[in-house]
């Protein structure tokens, strides 16, 4: 109990950070919406009792009707004012959330990234953020505010009804004027509750536990329909090789596993809310029956009987609410503990004091010294013991089979992983010991999997919405985007990709490459590091590149490249040789291709042949 009150009280400080409206419109909508069905069900019992009088007095009940009127009004405009405003609200609150649980990922070690448990747990809270955790909790106060109104304005009503007695002395008035027969109409009343509170608690763990049961097959069944009915690339492949049937066969599979599972969810309820509406057809008959006896035996007017059935009827479906409400509460601490799990999950461990200043760039010694690394989970190593060193101002190539860990070479040297063992050095020092943000700035890399986004080529291109229009449109020439420049009209404020704007122009594969390697020099990082760059581009674009990374693109930058095509990497410094993870030959080209058993010499013959 301690620890879900804790968790609502900080999910409630979340809420007060990010919407600090929000609470307050929840209780005050709450308690509007509670008054509202009183408001009518009193004036008509005065209404009626008017009416019910010989001496009635007609304008007296024109005036009541007016009241009536005019107070639902008043109500309904403040009920449906504050309504708007909460789900306005809320809406913000579950868009920043999610903003909030993405920036919380970016501050994570990428490595965790790698890890089940918190990918389950992203996916999971991934599942639940629209109706879930911190969005459940302000529409959970609502309705514990509105059903607890509703609770107390019948209760006052009630405790009137009880007291009010017949003056008669009948057996029937002595019946009904006995604590007995109250008695008994609220055991009635109680039994109906409990029975509902009862199977809405069952209801709510059996919900639960489909869903998480139902967790894998969900994820997968929410990849393939994202494949099939979102994902602009797949198209093609599943035009060409008809995959069609294949995803949709997994889809079935997968929706006939999270059916199977949540269908024991709405039978629970069929068959169980059946009995309890039996139970409240019982409790109503009571309720008239000892409403309209009173009544009858000249308790009070006719009209009271609208009054204090519906004081009941209210009470019964207050009393439930707060109770299935109370459930509600509780079953949402298990998100808000995923929710909370998340948060605390420890940040970037070694964010590094020292600065990294340009000149240590421009002169320095990157050292790899005895480096392996496994993969978060991964009981492999995808590099051992890896031994090299480079100066800074240098081209390096990293060349080597599928798989060799070329491109793990770089993710370490970017610090996106650490180390398993070893440790890398810059100028003798742990990069570790580097300010973590400044050591990323200085890397200006295009990875095989680089992402372009739906703004224009200039803020792709300077990653910023302001942005210097000359050097930007200079990088986009630089990395070969001349022709391609002249046939934008709106030139740098060209819209790349038409899934957002139809204005907005589709790129091929090379021109998308060409656009991040415009990227990687607007940064104008002292390292730059290209995986695979030119694998997009044609043979003329390659050797164009190539030229002019050698030529003036680079300049004094460290430049490391991963290339499968040879050619491209002999103009470079050194040649680092990776095979099964292990850095088996380093060099000049002219070394290496004269060790004519070494990998180098066989991977360039190989390329060669086709070339002579
Ligand atoms: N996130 C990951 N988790 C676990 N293993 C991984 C991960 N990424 C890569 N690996 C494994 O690490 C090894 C090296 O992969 P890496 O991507 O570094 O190779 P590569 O030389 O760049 O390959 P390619 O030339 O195909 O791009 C491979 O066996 C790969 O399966």
């Amino acid at each position: 109990m301690k620890r879900e009150i804790s968790l609502i009280v900080r999910g409630m400080k979340v809420i007060h950070r990010v919407q600090p409206w929000l609470l307050v419109i929840s209780i005050a909508s709450g308690v509007f919406s509670s008054i509202l069905p009183f408001i009518t069900i009193y004036f008509s019992s005065l209404i009626i009792n008017e009416l019910s009088l010989p001496s009635r007095n007609f304008k007296h009940i024109m005036g009541l009707v007016v009241l009536t009127l005019v107070l639902n009004l008043v109500c309904r405009l403040i009920v449906n004012f504050l309504a708007q405003m909460f789900d306005t609200l809320q809406y913000v609150l579950g868009h920043k959330n999610q903003l909030d649980l993405a920036d919380k990922g970016y501050q994570l070690d990428y490595a965790d990234m790698d890890d089940t448990n918190i990918r389950q747990m992203r996916e999971k809270l991934n599942r639940g953020r629209y109706y879930k955790g911190i969005v459940a909790i302000a529409f959970q106060l609502n309705t514990l505010t509105l059903n607890l109104f509703s609770v107390v304005i019948s209760i006052s009503l009630m405790i009137e009804m009880f007291m009010t007695k017949s003056i008669g002395t009948s057996r029937l008035d002595l019946l009904m004027n006995s604590p007995i027969a109250g008695i008994l109409l609220i055991a009635l009343l109680v039994i109906s509750i409990l029975y509902s509170i009862k199977i809405n608690a069952i209801s709510q763990k059996k919900q639960f536990e489909a869903m998480n049961e139902s967790g894998p097959h969900f994820n997968y069944d929410r990849f393939y329909t994202y494949q099939l009915s979102t994902e602009y690339n797949a198209g093609k492949d599943v035009r060409l090789y008809g995959q069609r049937p294949l995803i949709e066969n997994q889809i079935n599979f997968h929706l006939s596993k999270i059916l199977g599972f949540q269908r024991s969810v709405p039978e629970f309820g069929a068959k169980y809310g059946a009995i309890g509406s039996g139970i409240q057809v019982i409790v109503n008959v009571a309720t008239y029956l000892f409403v309209g006896l009173k009544a009858l035996l000249g308790a009070f007017g006719v009209g009271n009987i609208v009054l204090y059935t519906g004081a009941i009827t209210q009470f019964g479906t207050g009393f439930t609410g707060v109770m299935q409400t109370l459930s509600n509460i509780k079953q949402n601490t298990n998100y808000l503990q995923w929710y909370f799990d998340f948060v605390d999950l420890p940040n970037r461990k070694e964010s590094g004091t020292q600065p990294v200043d340009l000149e240590t760039m421009k002169h320095g010694i990157i050292e790899f010294k005895n480096v392996s690394f496994k993969y978060p989970g991964s009981e492999h190593y995808s590099l051992e013991n890896i031994s090299i060193r480079f100066n800074v101002g240098e081209r390096v190539a990293v060349v080597g089979k599928n798989g060799s860990g070329k491109t793990t070479f770089i993710k370490l040297l970017c610090r996106l992983y650490d180390p398993t063992e070893g440790e890398i050095l810059l100028n003798g020092m742990n990069i570790k010991e580097y300010n973590y943000q400044e050591y990323l700035a200085s890397f200006s890399v295009v990875f095989q999997d680089f992402n372009l986004f739906s703004f224009t080529l200039g803020e792709n291109i300077a990653v910023s919405s302001e942005y210097d229009e000359e050097k930007a449109m200079d990088c986009a020439n630089r990395a070969g985007l001349e022709k391609r420049m002249e046939s934008f009209e709106d030139g740098l404020h060209t819209q790349l990709y038409n899934e957002i704007s139809e204005e907005g122009v589709e790129i091929s594969g090379g021109e998308a490459q060409k656009i991040a390697i415009a990227r990687a020099l607007y940064k104008d990082a002292p390292f730059i590091v290209l995986d695979e760059p030119t694998a997009a581009l044609d043979p003329l674009a390659e050797a164009d590149i190539y030229a002019r990374l050698n030529r003036d693109l680079i300049q004094n930058k460290t430049a490391i490249y991963i290339s499968h095509r040879l050619s491209s990497c002999c103009f470079c410094n050194q040649i680092a040789v990776f095979e099964q993870g292990r850095l088996i030959q380093h060099g000049t080209h002219k070394d290496l291709l004269e060790m004519e058993d070494g990998l180098y010499h066989e991977l360039w013959n190989a390329q060669a042949q086709y070339y002579a």
